[in-house]
This record gives C-alpha cells, structure tokens and sequence, in this order.
C-alpha cells in the first residue's frame, strides 16, 4: 500500500514560480497518495489553475501584496502589518491540516506561510528557480529543512549552511504528448519546422511586437516554419489573420507540451521557460527582459547559452533581422527532437525530501 503524505505548497502569482510547485507535485504522486493544500494569490494564475492541476486539492486563496521598491516605501510597513494578519491566519490552517511538509517556491506568498510553519515546526522546503535568488527565498532559507536550487551559482546568495543547499536544477512537468498528435490539433504538418513564440506568463509587449516583424520577413523570403505564439493577454489576432502559418494563444495551459516538441522557442529569460528549453533538449533564442530584478532573466539565458542550448539577444541588439537570421541559422543546424525529457529535475527534490522524511 502507498504511503499518505500531507503537503501544503506556496508559489505562485507567476507561472514562473507556480510550475515547478506543480512538478514537484507530479513526481510526488508517483510514490504517495497525496493530500494537498495549496496557498494561492487571490485572483492570480496559480488561484485559477490549481484545481485542475491538483486533483482534490484544497485551495487556499490569500490577499497578500508584494514588497514595494525601494524596500523603504512607507506603503511597506501596511503590506508588512498585512503580512502578519494573514501568517496567524495561515498558521490556523496548517495546524488544522497538519502536514507532513510545506513546499515553497518562493515569491511573497511564501512569507506568511513559511513563517507559521516555521513557528508550528513543519518541515519546510524551498526551492529557488533564478540565477539570482528573490529576496524572500534567500530571507526564509534559514527556516528550511533543505534549500533546492536550480543553477550552482546562486548557492552562494544563501545565508545557510552549504550541506543546505541542494543543486537540483528548475523542475518541469513531465510532458506526455506527442509531436504528431499537437501539431496536427494546431492544424500544421508535423515535418515543418516549429517554433513557439513566448513572454512567460505574463506575455511579453516587446516580443509581440518582433514576432509581427519577424511574420513579414518569413512571408516574403520564406523559410516554412510555423509558430505557436502565446500573446499574453494582449489580443493581437487581428494583425496574425494574414499569415497562416501563425496560430495565437493568450495563454495555453500545456504550453510546455508545444516547448518540448518545439524545434526552437524565442522567448524572455524567464527561470522555468528557460528550464523546459533545457531539460526537453529545445533551443532558445532569448531575449531576456532588463526590468527583472538585478538582471536575474539575464543570467539565466547566459546559463542555457553555456550549455548549447541558447543564445541571448540583448533588447537593445533585438531587431527583426537579427531574431530572423538567427532563427533561420539555428533551425538549419537542428535535427527533429525526439520526445524524451532528459533529465527530471523533480525527481532529484523528491529524492531528497523523501530522504529527511
Ligand atoms: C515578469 C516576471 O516577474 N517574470 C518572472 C516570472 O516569470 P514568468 O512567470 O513569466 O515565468 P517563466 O518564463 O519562468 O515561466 C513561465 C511558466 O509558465 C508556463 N506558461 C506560460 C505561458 C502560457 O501560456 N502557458 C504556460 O503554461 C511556461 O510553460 C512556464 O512553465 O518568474 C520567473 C521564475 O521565478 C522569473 O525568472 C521571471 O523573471
């Protein structure tokens, strides 16, 4: 019989930081049967999936606001006192549910609930998705029984001991669709190059606006590709009717389904977007946006560049023929994919949180 196992997860506001909390629950479930309960941002994209990405889970909306900049605005000492109220109110609910453990990936929701577990003595780990870590992950790292980390560089940010800290990589859900079976859906032939177009979940104004440019030019001189491009919750359909080969979503849900069967992904230097580009042995021509806190989305698309899996395009190097030429180069030089994911970040935590516990 498979063992019961309690965890109460935090992590969201971003897709960046919700996905990995949904893999981990995914690599979890393999081993236990899983009760779940999940700390969302009220209104926010983890508030709205969680239901279908956790079966029988049991959300628990917050109203909580992030720390204004610089850290010294004096709205902070109202979110600070809001913080407070919302951590005994948080603290209430997981001493009723009692959980095995709390997983956190981070972002401000982690604060309230981090700290009532802290005080109520639940095991706590966090895992951190960016090059350089956020600021509330690097503050409550000192309260978790193992701290996960997705690039070896950002060990060093941590105020713990280094036995800590676990390099473990950014974890991905585990894709289960074929090439055939999604592109012939999104109605294109599985043969011609495909390449999906994204600014992370929250889209990406500057990358709208290339893709337009970049559609013309591909019209004009060709090559055949065709593109999957998440707009965010911009509707630009109106401008994409005059290229067919162009298929618009604002948000697609199993959007790291079409990246693992992806020949390229063009794309923001967001942590887990970078991460699937990785792990499902894509190819991504990143421009990383320069308003990311101390230039994290930077490094992270230096890192994937290291690997061979990437090339970073500055914003201000970013023109149309540039996104172009180096799109036409890198699908010159690929092979089709296959579809195995080749390395599971996810199962690596699970390994070790299995093992404390
Ligand atoms: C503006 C902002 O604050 N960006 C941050 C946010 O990025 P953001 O939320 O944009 O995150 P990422 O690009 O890292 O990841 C997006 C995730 O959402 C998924 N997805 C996206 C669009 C969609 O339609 N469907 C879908 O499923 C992607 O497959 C991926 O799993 O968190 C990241 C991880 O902490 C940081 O590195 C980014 O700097």
């Amino acid at each position: 019989m498979r063992k019961n196992l309690k965890v109460a997860f935090c992590g969201g506001g971003t897709g960046g930081h919700y996905y990995p909390a949904i893999a981990v629950y995914q690599e979890l479930s393999k081993r236990f049967d899983i009760e779940a309960l999940y700390f969302t941002i009220a209104g926010r994209l983890d508030d709205k999936n969680v239901e279908q990405d956790i079966p029988r889970v049991k959300r628990i909306p917050l109203k909580v606001k992030g720390l204004r900049r610089p850290l010294a605005h004096p709205e902070n000492f109202f979110r600070v006192l809001s913080h407070l109220r919302t951590s005994s109110k948080v603290k209430k609910i997981l001493k009723d549910f009692n959980p095995d453990l709390v997983f956190s990936t981070g972002g401000y929701i982690s604060y309230p609930v981090v700290k009532a577990a802290h005080t109520l003595g639940i095991p706590i780990y966090i895992h951190e998705q960016n090059s350089i870590p956020g600021i509330a992950n690097k503050k409550l790292s000192v309260f978790a029984r193992k701290v996960f980390v997705s690039f070896s560089e950002s060990a060093d940010y941590f105020p713990v001991p280094k036995d800590k800290i676990i390099v473990s990589g950014n974890p991905v859900r585990k894709p289960v669709k074929n090439r055939e079976e999604l592109l012939n859906q999104l109605g294109f032939d599985p043969k011609t190059p495909f390449v999906v177009i994204t600014g992370g979940s929250l889209g990406s104004d500057l990358l709208n606006k290339l893709a337009l440019s970049l559609y013309s030019k591909i019209l004009e001189h060709g090559p055949n590709i065709n593109f999957l491009h998440i707009t965010g919750n911009e509707n630009i359909s109106a401008k994409l009717n005059e290229f067919p080969f162009v298929i618009e979503k604002a948000y697609e849900p199993e959007l790291h389904e079409y990246i693992n069967i992806a020949d390229a992904v063009i794309a923001r230097g967001g942590a887990t977007t970078i991460a699937e580009i990785l792990n499902y042995k894509s190819f991504g021509i990143i421009i990383p946006w320069e308003g990311a806190a101390e230039n994290h989305q930077y490094y992270n698309a230096v890192s994937l560049e290291k690997q061979g899996q990437g090339c970073v395009i500055l914003e201000s190097a970013a023109t149309p023929e540039k996104i172009y030429s180096t799109l036409v180069t890198t699908l010159k030089r690929m092979s089709f994919k296959n579809n195995e994911v080749f390395r599971n970040p996810a199962r690596v935590i699970v390994e070790h949180v299995v093992r404390e516990e």
